[in-house]
């Protein structure tokens, strides 16, 4: 072994080592503003019940004063709901007849979820909630409410709209170089003690030149193609809505009208779409078909938009070189499924859009949403899903 070859070595057992540390984290200067915490007035003296469902911290919750988005953080809102009578349960413990969420449904005024950790909020469930009023995502996507029950019952649902978009958009830059810079492979070679550049070399390429396109072109996928434009690609999108003409100018991306059309121009495909009746399974056997051989496929969307098994077989002949994101199978993945056998796939527990900054954002939203339904005004800047019995276009 050459010496420099050691010493790249001994540097990354050192930035390993670093890194595993669990030390209080001091807050990043940059983060968003935290949680404003003075008390506004409970102006109707009415008391409700605030139901919240979030993952655990357990060791880390401690760790970060900002890690706001567990259970234990509970969103910084719990001393500014109770200062004003309301009671707040917060809870994990979400799935069967005999959770948490279920012995609190029926006199719960408002639940809050997160896609992260999700409430699945059922047709049966609003059934038993006679004084739901409101469900809130912190987050957003809210696929995991049944939308036509919650509009059938009046049922606002609502979520904190924009408030992860910059997270989800940097992090799905992060997976196309991952992928198309075959630096997995690289990365456990590295983790186990190889050396083989040959094993990565042969399947590593830029990203300038390359054609990327968005299955979505929305919030997030409209930062993406931002953050895309120094790279040099050439850029496509395709959306049910075609951009303002002076935007698709300035971000320099080409709009698709028929998806099937853009697939095989495609080396990089990024999903960007919510999950609905439309969209779910969309990415089956015959799209995944239509796309170029040795195509990337990154999804933060939702894991339904895919067809698992497909994108699993497509990934296992070739014809897909390398996929990240989410699937759609029980986590954390089942220690047999092929996909652990992908030569180049890159997929973590569901992060992409829960950033301490986007938590931090969300969490403000919602205390702001809450603060506005209580004293009975609307939200107008954040995307209602269903209003007054109506379910947004995009869902219908
Ligand atoms: N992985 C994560 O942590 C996160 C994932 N998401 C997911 O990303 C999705 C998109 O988020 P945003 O960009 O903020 O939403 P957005 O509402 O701003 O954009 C969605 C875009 O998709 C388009 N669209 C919807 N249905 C379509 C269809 N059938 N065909 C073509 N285009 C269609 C819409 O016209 C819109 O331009 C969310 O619904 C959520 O599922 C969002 C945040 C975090």
């Amino acid at each position: 072994m050459s010496d420099n070859t050691q010493e790249a070595q001994e540097y990354l057992v050192e930035v390993l080592a670093t890194t595993t540390q669990e030390t209080v984290v001091t807050p990043l200067d940059n983060v968003v503003t935290p949680l404003d915490n003075t008390s506004s007035k409970n102006v109707s003296g009415e008391k409700k019940k605030i139901v919240g469902v979030f993952y655990k911290g357990n060791e880390y919750a401690k760790l970060n004063p900002d890690f706001v988005g567990c259970v234990e953080g509970a969103l910084g809102i719990r001393q500014w709901l109770e200062s004003q009578g309301h009671q707040y349960i917060v809870t994990d413990d979400k799935a069967g007849s005999d959770s948490e969420l279920e012995r609190n449904l029926s006199d719960a005024h408002v639940i809050i979820s997160t896609p992260f950790h999700p409430a699945y909020v059922t047709a049966e469930r609003i059934k038993k909630a006679k004084n739901l009023e409101l469900l809130l995502t912190a987050g957003i996507g809210s696929d995991h409410i049944d939308l036509k029950a919650a509009a059938a019952a009046g049922i606002t649902v609502a979520e904190v709209t924009g408030s992860n978009v910059v997270s989800v958009a940097e992090d799905e830059l992060m997976r196309i170089l991952i992928l198309i810079r075959n630096f997995l492979p690289g990365y456990h070679q590295a983790v186990n003690g190889e050396w083989n550049v040959a094993g990565i070399a042969y399947r590593a390429y830029d990203l300038e030149g390359k054609t990327v396109g968005t299955v979505g072109a929305g919030r997030i996928g409209k930062l993406l193609l931002q953050r895309l434009k120094p790279f040099n690609c050439n850029l496509l999108y395709f959306d049910r809505i075609r951009m303002d003409p002076g935007l698709e100018k300035e971000i320099g991306a080409k709009f698709e009208e028929d998806l099937d059309a853009m697939l095989p121009k495609c080396d990089v495909i990024v999903i960007n779409t919510p999950l609905t009746e439309q969209t779910r399974g969309l990415f089956d056997k015959d799209k995944i078909s239509k796309c170029k051989k040795g195509v990337l496929i990154v999804n933060n969307a939702r894991g339904a938009i895919m067809d698992t098994q497909a994108v699993a077989d497509a990934c296992s002949n070739g014809h897909v070189a390398g996929y990240s994101g989410d699937v759609w199978f029980p986590q954390p993945a089942p220690k047999d499924h092929p996909w652990r056998y992908m030569p180049n796939h890159a997929m973590t527990p569901h992060v992409s859009g829960t950033t301490i900054d986007a938590q931090l954002r969300y969490a403000a939203g919602v205390k702001d949403m809450l603060d506005r339904h209580f004293r009975g005004e609307d939200f107008p800047e954040q995307n209602y899903i269903v209003k007054e019995g109506q379910l947004a276009s995009q869902y219908r």
